[in-house]
């Protein structure tokens, strides 16, 4: 079966006005989408249900960038499953290389806020990838499969339908180094082929695996020619017109 092409955008802790954040509304508003593609834009919390309020396309839906585990309780900072999909949110991003270094969040960890978030009706952009130390010492294929191991043991195969897989490689993450077309390629079709063994080939078929890490307009369309790169999850050139490119990369 095809897989639905999936743009993601994740604004990170940006923009830092909400004028701003009216001007991305406007850019996805007035987007000429082509082609069969499913864009999820992630806002900072504070901007989620305002941005999500005054999306006017059919083309565009709102995604956290975070979630606990708990449905409520003394969690400081902290925005549950329960209220995301209380709230209308339909997608979370887990475990971002950022929540991963910046906030030690462990994959087990990860693992078990997937469970929480799949509990409350979310998909979930389920992000891994490796250092630049991992991937010169060539465990690339290891780090990936350790980062996923822990969410197989939690997930029914059923349940793969609401995962969305985004390889970002820390070392492409903000540093305009992208992923050649191959190095991506070849790691999307060994989680694919890994995830064939760990789970089923109906999973490894159906479950989209995108790409992140300094994507841009110009790097976008090669990579989206790769037959196991399902899309992008874009940062920094998601604050900028040619997100509306990158959405169109395989149109
Ligand atoms: O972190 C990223 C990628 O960021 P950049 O596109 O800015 O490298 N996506 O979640």
């Amino acid at each position: 079966m095809a897989r639905k092409f999936f743009v993601g955008g994740n604004y990170k802790m940006n923009p830092a006005t909400k004028s701003a954040a009216d001007g991305l509304v406007k850019l996805l508003n007035e987007a000429q989408v082509k082609g069969d593609v499913d864009i999820v834009v992630a806002p900072p919390a504070l901007y989620l249900l305002p941005i999500r309020d005054a999306l006017k396309t059919q083309h565009v839906q709102v995604s956290a960038q975070n979630c606990y585990l708990k449905d409520s309780g003394a969690f400081t900072g902290e925005i549950s499953p329960a209220q995301l999909a209380d709230a209308g949110i339909p997608y979370v991003i887990l475990g971002h290389s950022e929540r991963r270094t910046i906030f030690h969040e462990s994959s087990e960890f990860v693992a078990q806020k997937t469970r929480a978030a799949l509990d409350k009706g979310l998909t979930i952009i389920l992000c891994v990838g490796e250092t630049l130390a991992e991937r010169e010492a060539g465990k690339t294929t290891a780090v990936v499969q350790s980062q996923l191991e822990p969410v197989v043991k939690l997930l029914q195969e059923s349940e793969w339908n609401k995962i969305v897989i985004a390889y970002e490689p820390v070392w492409a993450i903000g540093t305009g180094k992208v992923a050649t077309s191959q190095q991506a390629q070849e790691t999307h079709a060994e989680v694919r082929a890994w995830l064939a063994k760990s789970v089923s080939s109906k999973v490894a078929q159906e479950t989209r695996i995108i790409y992140g890490g300094s994507v841009t307009g110009a790097s976008c369309r090669e990579l989206a020619a790769q037959p196991d790169v399902d899309g992008f999850l874009v940062g920094g050139a998601s604050l900028k017109p040619e997100f509306v490119d990158i959405c169109n990369a395989q149109a």
